[in-house]
């Protein structure tokens, strides 16, 4: 029997459903959020008049183009912000419409410039607030205790860090009362799946597709030093964002941050730093930055150029909420989908490592999800539970 294509049948998230999880960042945390870039830094009047114009844009006005000078004009051309322009922002996907306020947000701090202001992260406070916080002191002191777990023991630990760290979202964190909802449980869990393709022979390179910097980031480099130290990897490209997106993505500047904040710290997170500074010199561990990593498209899209860097990997560790959205499409699929379906595009076998922070969910049993319906918390989207899910060769 032929089954119909899911793709026939999903609908893309969109932003106009009252109530929903997507309408409610247009709505709340869009305009928290450039409250808040307002007071990051002294901005100059014409900053601070083009931030409020831009709440006023999302909130009751119609989206506007970007101007015809910035230097990515023909990409969002290309990305089809003419069909936005002029329209209400609720009219937008989800995946669209957040990708864009990002962009515009840095428009009106003048990111890009010409001019003093540019390049100067809006969300950098933040930021470095978090990365030097006594938080992040705690749990560098605690990877002293690796050196004395087994080698399968400190894989486990390692992936776990890696995979919460990603709860720790500056943007998600916006609402406090999400802030306070505490951890539970693995809705899949291919850890084993995961380490097998990593026992490639001989090891070759491993994508890491980075989320967020600071306390997920710092997890993340760990994963990555354990990768390449024990023959799991030869090379590591990590990718990264090219500026500032969903509040606290990493950029090439948080991952120099996050490896001189390791490298300076004492104990075996310091040894760990050390170690990530010799493999940046020799070429281990490859950054990148290629701007589709900030384009309001599903992975389906990538351009050939990261289609063709991406197919030399033996994996792509993918983290986080967005990057998975963008996996699968960011559609409303049946929970039951098979996730080596949706993802059978991908240029290497994948592994998706995300705390639920939205309505996306793909890969469980029927069961599963009468189980997780049934606790009534808001399990999709509220942080509290997490996933790893694999698909092979
Ligand atoms: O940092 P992450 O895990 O990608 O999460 C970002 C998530 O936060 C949101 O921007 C808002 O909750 C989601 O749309 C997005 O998927």
């Amino acid at each position: 029997m032929t089954e119909t294509p899911p793709e026939d049948v999903a609908p893309v998230v969109g932003c106009d459903e009252p109530g929903s999880f997507a309408r409610d960042v247009l709505v709340t945390r869009h305009p928290a959020l450039i409250r808040q870039v307002r007071d990051a830094h002294p901005y100059t009047p014409a900053q601070l008049l083009a931030l409020d114009a831009l709440l006023g844009e999302i909130t009751e006005g119609v989206l506007r183009p970007l101007p015809p000078e910035a230097h990515d004009h023909a990409a969002w051309r290309h990305w089809r912000m003419g069909e936005h322009v002029g329209r209400s922002w609720f009219d937008a996907s989800f995946l669209w419409a957040e990708s864009y306020f990002y962009r515009r947000l840095l428009q009106a701090v003048d990111y890009f410039g010409p001019g003093p202001w540019q390049g100067i992260d809006p969300f950098a406070p933040a930021k470095r607030a978090e990365l030097h916080s006594a938080a992040v002191d705690e749990e560098l002191h605690a990877l002293d205790t690796l050196p004395g777990l087994s080698r399968a023991d400190e894989a486990a630990a390692l992936i776990q860090a890696a995979l919460w760290g990603n709860r720790a979202d500056l943007g998600f964190l916006t609402t406090a009362a999400e802030s306070a909802r505490s951890t539970t449980g693995l809705v899949a869990d291919d850890t084993d799946r995961l380490w097998a393709l990593l026992g490639a022979e001989p090891p070759g390179t491993v994508a890491v597709i980075a989320d967020n910097a600071g306390r997920e980031l710092i997890p993340d480099l760990v994963l990555i030093d354990h990768l390449l130290r024990h023959g799991h990897a030869h090379t590591v490209v990590l990718h990264l964002k090219p500026q500032p997106y969903y509040v606290s993505d990493a950029t090439p500047a948080d991952l120099v941050d996050a490896l001189r904040r390791l490298a300076r710290a004492p104990g075996h997170a310091g040894q760990v730093g050390d170690r990530l500074w010799q493999a940046m010199a020799t070429g281990r561990l490859r950054p990148s930055a290629h701007p589709f990593f900030c384009a309001p498209l599903p992975y389906a899209a990538m351009p050939d150029d990261l289609r063709r860097d991406l197919a030399g990997c033996t994996l792509t560790i993918l983290k986080g909420d967005l990057n998975y959205r963008r996996l699968v499409g960011d559609r409303l699929w049946p929970p039951t989908t098979p996730f080596d379906r949706l993802t059978a595009y991908f240029p290497t076998p994948v592994a998706a490592l995300r705390t639920l922070k939205s309505d996306v969910i793909t890969g469980l049993t029927a069961d599963r999800v009468a189980e997780l319906d049934a606790t009534g918390d808001g399990w999709r989207v509220s942080g509290s539970h997490a996933l790893v899910q694999v698909r092979g060769a």
